[in-house]
């Protein structure tokens, strides 16, 4: 590089500068100014997420962006970034107290990592929490006795068990509620151990998530519904969504999403381990979607085995769906075999048939996160 150029380069970086730092001010503007809309919704009791001020805000800033000649996408995706924050620093504010006399809320379980994060959002709701692990059971006839609800957080092959034997004897009006990731017996043992309200819940996300926004929670009715419409009404403005589903019909798309994912997972983690791959060679080879391919699956053996021993075998039917996978897995390895490019190609395109809409959809959305791997590359 020639001096000239070197100076020009300094001179238009020093530029640049400038104006991230500006950036920085905005965003410290912004910031300041979604603290403030928090403590409005506190007061008032409204959803930290406002989808359709977003959908609003965002069609407005892309058009906006179109006209100045800058990629609605780039803003989109500030934007999304720079709300994400928002959730995260609205909570901060508290959450506005649905029911005001329910007496307190006993996590059973509550030291665990879901647990933590309903404590943490309960408290920031002003509900009197009180943790109740294996530890400290003796504890337990007084913290039930003032409980308004009793949420169960342990590990799934003790709930059932636990509910039957340790919650037989709740007060009669107290909520019984469970985040179990199954619904169909543990709801069952709850509606048998327990004649007051009942209520399942499975919180689709890990206790990592930082805030509720947008996340999706699945609830199944159990007893005396009117009894916990408030907590609905408390997790919407957590800021997730609730799905109502019937526990049967809840267990049986949770062999396919949860059971079957992840054990392929597993298994794709196990092939590489006994293949003894070089992860690091591969990383160095790998595209993005192989290295969000390898990420989620890495991901998986930084968790706790027992969870996901329990997520696997908890349902008794999901060795079919595991079973018909490898079948299938099978069938197609047979055509590979054979060489049968065309019987290949022919049910490539019976897949994507079957996908139809979403096959677009879901190339759409995948480009955005493998951008955005790529943009995680630091070297
Ligand atoms: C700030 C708000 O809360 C959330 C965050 C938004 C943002 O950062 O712009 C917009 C909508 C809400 O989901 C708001 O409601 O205006």
């Amino acid at each position: 590089m020639n001096e000239k150029t070197t100076a020009e380069l300094e001179h238009l970086r020093g530029l640049i500068d400038g104006v991230d730092q500006q950036l920085l001010h905005l965003l410290r503007k912004r910031l300041d100014l979604v603290a403030q809309v928090g403590t409005v919704k506190h007061g008032a009791g409204l959803p930290i997420y406002a989808p359709q001020r977003e959908a609003a805000m965002l069609a407005k800033r892309r058009e906006e962006a179109k006209n100045m000649g800058i990629a609605p996408q780039l803003i989109e995706d500030i934007l999304r970034r720079l709300m994400r924050e928002s959730y995260l620093n609205e909570k901060d504010v508290g959450f506005k107290q649905v029911k005001k006399d329910l007496g307190s809320v006993v996590i059973v379980g509550g030291k665990g990592q879901l647990g933590g994060l309903f404590s943490q959002m309960l408290t920031l709701s002003g509900y009197q929490v009180e943790l109740l692990d294996k530890d400290d059971w003796q504890q337990a006839d007084s913290l039930f006795a003032d409980a308004g609800m009793v949420l169960v957080t342990v590990p799934i092959a003790i709930t059932c068990e636990l509910i039957r034997e340790k919650l037989n004897q709740l007060p009669a009006d107290c909520i019984l509620a469970d985040l179990t990731s199954i619904k169909t017996e543990p709801v069952n043992a709850m509606l048998e151990a327990h004649s007051g309200p009942v209520v399942g819940f499975h919180p689709m996300f890990g206790p990592d998530v930082g805030s509720l926004a947008k996340q999706v929670v699945v609830v199944c009715h159990g007893r005396e519904p009117d009894k916990y419409q408030w907590l609905l009404e408390q997790i919407a403005i957590w800021g997730a969504r609730i799905v109502e589903a019937e526990p049967e019909r809840h267990d049986s798309a949770m062999q396919l999403v949860q059971a079957m994912r992840h054990f392929s997972t597993f298994v794709y983690g196990l092939n590489l381990c006994k293949e003894e791959a070089d992860i690091d060679t591969l990383l160095q080879f790998s595209s993005p979607i192989y290295r969000l391919e390898l990420a989620m699956v890495g991901r998986l053996f930084a968790q706790s085995p027992e969870l996901y021993a329990d997520i696997i075998f908890a349902q008794q039917d999901s060795q079919h769906a595991i079973g018909d996978y490898l079948d299938n897995y099978r069938e197609a390895l047979e055509l590979l075999k054979r060489g049968d490019r065309d019987e290949f190609i022919k049910q490539f395109q019976t897949v994507a048939k079957w996908f139809g809409d979403f096959a677009p959809q879901f190339q759409r959305e995948s480009r955005i996160m493998l951008q955005s791997v790529n943009d995680m590359k630091t070297n």
